[in-house]
């Protein structure tokens, strides 16, 4: 088992005492291996479910196991190893500015080094032929010396997912990566990350919210919603209207059309 979720609830600290819980007692199983999609809507917790299972955040209650161990009773030394063991892709991944994309990528390599060859990698890149192949993978070939602050928002996040390439994770938690690309790069994208970790024999779970692609791509689909799981399935058993109501939204009203207003008057109230 990689991940099993009994009952488990998730608050964040900075939330206020009365707002309800991030998750709200989840039960999941998630076999070595497996792929599967989380789609909800907005705010429905995939971000805090995926930090969860990347020993992230300390459940508020319930049982989490991560490849059959509770990370929160283990002493911090272990716990640090069981997360060697998984790789989470953030959406936005937190790439020092002023860094190359070579220095970047190679940084995934950190928990396999010492602090020796960490330190002698920011001089002179250790290995940039596996950077190199790594961006490839992700059509980004010729960005290896480029510098991550002039890479496009796309560039960023396919560069977060170059750096996944290159770690040794069992389990890849990988949150929205191709919220920023186009529809064709976002297929090959998906694709990539999906034959790496059927090639790795790892875990793969994916937040999505091209909800086509999830029921394209995965065989397993999560429904997340309000920090509940509303269906987890495989794809074929995964209807319309079961996505119709994952995603209905009773809290957003339409906004008022005023036919009197120019378009002039229109496009400036939206710009602010
Ligand atoms: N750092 C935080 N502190 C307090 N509350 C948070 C924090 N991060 C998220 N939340 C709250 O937790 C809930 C779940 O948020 P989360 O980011 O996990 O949702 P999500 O499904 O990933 O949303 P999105 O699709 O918009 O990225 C939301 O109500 C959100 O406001």
């Amino acid at each position: 088992m990689t991940f099993r979720l009994d009952n488990l609830t998730v608050r964040h600290l900075a939330a206020a005492a009365a707002t309800p819980p991030a998750l709200h007692a989840l039960d999941l199983l998630v076999e070595p291996g497996e792929q599967l999609a989380l789609i909800g809507p907005s705010g429905a917790g995939k971000t805090t479910l995926l930090a969860t299972l990347a020993c992230a955040h300390r459940p508020a209650s319930g049982r989490l196991a991560v490849f059959g161990q509770d990370p929160w009773s283990l002493p911090q030394a272990a716990r640090h190893r069981l997360r060697a063991r998984l790789f989470l892709a953030p959406q936005t991944p937190p790439l020092p500015p002023r860094q190359r994309v070579v220095t970047a990528v190679l940084a995934a390599r950190l928990p396999q080094w010492s602090l020796w060859q960490a330190l002698a990698s920011l001089l002179r890149p250790s290995d940039p032929g596996a950077a190199h192949a790594a961006l490839a993978r992700f059509g980004l070939g010729d960005k290896l010396y480029a510098r991550v602050d002039r890479l496009s928002g796309g560039e960023r996040q396919r560069c977060g997912l170059a750096r996944l390439l290159l770690s040794s994770a069992e389990a890849l938690l990988v949150d929205e990566p191709i919220s920023a690309l186009d529809p064709s790069l976002a297929r090959h994208t998906l694709a990539a990350l999906q034959q790496e970790a059927a090639a790795r024999k790892a875990t793969l779970v994916c937040s999505l919210h091209q909800v086509e692609m999830a029921r394209a791509h995965f065989p397993r689909l999560v429904g997340l919603r309000d920090g509940r799981i509303v269906f987890d399935a495989p794809r074929e058993a995964v209807s319309d209207a079961m996505i119709a109501a994952l995603y209905e939204n009773e809290h957003v009203q339409p906004a008022p059309f005023h036919p009197h207003e120019s378009p002039d008057r229109i496009a400036v109230g939206a710009c602010f």
